[in-house]
């Protein structure tokens, strides 16, 4: 199986508009992969939060739109990163679109960790409820955005939901970069997933994107990473290293489950 993470810069002076044409150019030029993955917000930018409103979409709107002709004439899966989703209530989400190989809407994930501690999205944004996964031919995707790859919980969850590749859609500041690769190799040991980790690059709304996307695989090694700047990453991945790795090392059978809070004395 074979996968692409598109790593997009986003930057000040391209239009939401040419950078939707662009980046479907770069899906189609992906054809012969079974997989392309997008980062989070890379439409208007994951911290340009004045434009939310503006550059807000239905789940069938215009990203949804270049994205399902562009997945269809790839002839790929297409995880198409994530949209500013207008509710039918009028409500924001933050959403990440993932698109069959005829290019239909074969999942939704609103993202559920609202990041920016009582501000910017954590207000702007309603949270999602639910975890996504997505059945392709050989794996199932596991449907997380940015800010969840801190919560392990919701990993667990995918992994009990059948999940064994995670795939992360983000647009991580430069700041903490070292968080971003060692919270993304510390999901692919613990869950024995692989993990497609997919960023931003360029600076827009004075946060600079720390890009190094990067592929994890089940053991936690590094099979990719992006540079800094715009990049496209290219991964083959074996399907069976997953079950092979859970036999072989079964950490995960040996969880406890529903501990009992200490003992008051
Ligand atoms: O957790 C972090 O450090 C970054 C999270 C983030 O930027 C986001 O979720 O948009």
């Amino acid at each position: 199986m074979r996968a692409s993470l598109i790593q997009i810069a986003v930057n000040e002076g391209e239009s939401v508009d040419s950078r939707r044409s662009r980046v479907a150019e770069l899906v189609r030029e992906q054809a012969g992969c079974d997989l392309v993955v997008l980062p989070e917000l890379w439409t208007v930018g994951a911290f340009a939060y004045e434009q939310f409103e503006t550059e807000a979409e239905p789940l069938d709107g215009p990203t949804y739109a270049a994205m399902s002709g562009a997945a269809r004439d790839a002839g790929v899966w297409l995880h198409a990163g994530s949209v500013v989703e207008r509710a039918g209530d009028g409500s924001l989400y933050n959403t990440a679109l993932v698109l069959s190989p005829d290019g239909e809407l074969a999942a939704t994930y609103r993202k559920i960790h609202r990041f920016g501690f009582d501000q910017g999205e954590a207000v702007l944004m309603s949270a999602g409820d639910s975890l996504t996964t997505v059945e392709l031919p050989e794996q199932t995707l596991g449907i997380a955005t940015c800010y969840d790859l801190r919560f392990p919980e919701m990993f667990r969850g995918l992994v009990d939901a059948g999940a064994t590749t995670m795939v992360v859609a983000a647009g991580w500041p430069a700041r903490r970069r070292a968080h971003w690769t060692l919270l993304s190799r510390a999901r692919a040991v613990e869950d024995q997933s692989y993990v497609l980790a997919c960023g931003l690059a360029g600076t827009h709304a004075g946060v600079e994107q720390a890009g190094h996307s990067l592929v994890v695989d089940p053991w936690g090694e590094v099979l990719a990473e992006a540079g800094p700047g715009e990049d496209v990453l290219t991964v083959d991945l074996d399907p069976a290293k997953v079950p092979d790795t859970r036999a072989q090392f079964p950490a995960l059978k040996d969880r406890v489950l529903g501990l009992r809070p200490p003992a008051r004395r």
